[in-house]
């Protein structure tokens, strides 16, 4: 991992912004040198919010040579209040420039193991490799107990090693049957960056980024193998922290 950086903001409603304007930075940087495209990949929970009342707000944003996936998906239709890609779709991606056809969804008709499968050959597809594809940017969210994308504490999936993309049935947080990017994954990205906010999440955080009692939970697995590393959080959520962070004025480039 070539740097982990922490960094707290005074709210959620300043953390938002900044994560705003670190993905249009990576983005525009990704693509002043040349690269065909950006490619993101989103998580739900409370990130759906954030990004889509922070990312239309950015200037100028140029979306169109964007590459959107999912951190991880739950195998509902695309109009469930549950489905993530649904909840973009109707709050973000209606009010960013990111063509559809570049927007990789699952396909949630499928048998679980198969969409897992489906989803590993459309990344490589749209990523045009045969190796494992590289994501510029994951944005990550992290549960209370520790989980990240669809990857929860104690599960075999911690384990996997091979695959891109893999099935669950037994999520601990419903709905129970997801696709999720595997750790091998994750870990391969360009950056990823966690966001963290609120004081639910002040004793997990600290047992991921300080170390505790008890298995490494699956958000402290995330080390990216030469990427960067950002834990965007607020102070209540990282009130237990005891680790040097960065804590940057209003509107100070991450
Ligand atoms: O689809 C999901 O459930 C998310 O991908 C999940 O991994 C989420 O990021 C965490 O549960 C944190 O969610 P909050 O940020 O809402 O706490």
């Amino acid at each position: 991992m070539s740097s982990r950086r922490v960094v707290v903001f005074l709210s959620a409603e300043e953390l938002g912004p900044a994560l705003a304007q670190l993905v249009a930075s990576r983005a525009e940087k990704a693509l002043s040198s040349g690269a065909c495209s950006f490619s993101l990949g989103l998580s739900g929970g409370s990130l759906v919010s954030i990004l889509s009342k922070e990312l239309p707000a950015v200037p100028n944003l140029d979306c169109s040579r964007w590459l959107v996936g999912f951190c991880d998906e739950r195998l509902v239709p695309f109009d469930d209040p549950e489905s993530t890609y649904g909840l973009y779709k109707n709050q973000l991606f209606s009010k960013i420039n990111v063509p559809e056809d570049r927007v990789l969804a699952i396909d949630p008709s499928l048998p679980v193991s198969e969409c897992a499968d489906d989803y590993a050959c459309k990344l490589s597809k749209a990523f045009n490799t045969e190796q494992m594809p590289v994501f510029d940017m994951l944005l990550l969210g992290m549960g209370p107990d520790g989980h990240t994308c669809s990857l929860f504490p104690d599960h075999p999936l911690l384990q996997e090693s091979q695959k891109t993309v893999a099935p669950i049935s037994d999520s601990p947080k419903p709905p129970p049957q997801r696709v999720t990017l595997t750790l091998p994954m994750v870990n391969a990205a360009r950056c990823v960056v966690f966001v963290s906010t609120g004081g639910s999440k002040a004793p997990v955080l600290k047992r991921v980024l300080e170390g505790g009692e008890g298995p490494i939970l699956p958000a402290a697995l995330v080390t990216p193998t030469q990427g960067e590393l950002f834990w965007l959080v607020d102070e209540p959520a990282a009130a237990s922290l005891a680790l040097e962070v960065e804590r940057p004025g209003p509107g100070a480039k991450l």
